[in-house]
């Protein structure tokens, strides 16, 4: 049992830890109040056949009232801000090709939040038109996510150029008008069938476990008690010890952390933004320590998120 006395030195203690903070607290209050949008408008990058259009429909299964797709990942974002969809599903990280940098480059520069994520498994096909084969095809056109997934068949095969294209099933598209043999796509085999390309060859990604994480963008937060995982950014000062005092916030109170990137930060040469997941809810004592303590030493900070994280599958 604490004393009176103990009480007010606590409670002075704890109000000291948070001076300066109350608009970070009412930015975590305002998410442990919002539910999540029932029959919700969601937007993807590409066209039906693309990863992204798999990602949302395996995520808000039935539920969702509209499945609408975009062209940029930048075009989710806006389409998001603008308030035309309630949640964008977009690709940030592939286990064999690594982030998406330019989504997370995006995350920084909006004031959207993470509110889910998805993991899918990623097969690569090289899709050609009737009379096409793998000897015949000269140019290969898909996401740069895509090609960097394929890296090893296409180091292969040195006789075939690859060239960025905005989607893996755009790029389906794309092959499907030009209806020449020596052009191909790289994508899934949900492309092949909704354009009518043949498969030259299956399962052409580098490495047979390939997953691409995705992540659930909304206005707001949305915390909910199985909410485990916490995604921020932040930056430092550039001064020796900087990064290491601010990750020590994490070890001090028990936070596992489950990833750490840097970015370069956008007109700031030789300056980064550092991309952080935490085990965690927002709602724990220690969590909002830590976080308090981070936020309070960086020169930047946005708290990005905190949702369930997504188990791996082996679907
Ligand atoms: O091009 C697609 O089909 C996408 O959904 C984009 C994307 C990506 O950018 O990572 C998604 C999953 C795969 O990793 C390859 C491409």
């Amino acid at each position: 049992m604490t004393t009176p006395r103990i009480e007010k030195v606590l409670h002075a203690s704890i109000d000291k830890l948070y001076i300066g903070s109350e608009e970070f607290l009412a930015e975590i209050e305002a998410g442990l109040g919002t539910a999540a949008v029932s029959a919700p408008k969601v937007g993807y990058q590409g066209v039906a056949g693309s990863f992204g259009e798999q990602a949302a429909l395996e995520y808000f299964g039935g539920t969702a009232s509209a499945v609408t797709n975009y062209r940029e990942f930048d075009d989710v974002f806006s389409a998001l801000e603008r308030g035309e969809i309630d949640y964008g599903v977009l690709p940030i990280e592939n286990s064999t090709a690594g982030d998406v940098l330019e989504v997370a480059d995006l995350i920084t520069r909006c004031s959207l939040y993470v509110v889910g994520e998805h993991i899918i498994r990623v097969r690569h096909n090289l899709l050609g038109v009737s009379g096409a084969s793998t000897e015949t095809v000269r140019e290969v056109y898909s996401h740069p996510q895509a090609i960097s997934q394929c890296r090893d068949f296409l180091r292969h095969h040195a006789a075939i150029n690859a060239y960025p294209y905005a989607n893996t099933a755009l790029a389906a598209k794309f092959i499907a008008e030009t209806r020449n043999p020596a052009k191909a796509s790289i994508g899934s085999l949900r492309a092949a069938e909704l354009y009518g390309l043949d498969v030259l060859e299956r399962n052409i990604q580098t490495a047979e476990n390939n997953y691409t994480r995705f992540i659930i963008l909304s206005r707001q937060m949305e915390i909910t008690p199985q909410s485990d995982k916490i995604s921020l950014a932040f930056s430092t000062a550039h001064k020796s010890g900087a990064l290491y005092s601010i990750l020590a916030h994490f070890a001090y109170n028990g936070l596992n952390l489950l990833k750490i990137q840097s970015r370069p930060k956008p007109d700031s040469p030789w300056e980064y933004v550092f991309f952080l997941d935490v085990a965690g809810n927002l709602e724990d004592a220690n969590v909002l320590i830590a976080l308090g303590k981070v936020r309070e030493q960086s020169t930047w900070f946005k708290l990005v998120g905190n949702y369930p994280h997504c188990p791996h599958t082996d679907r």
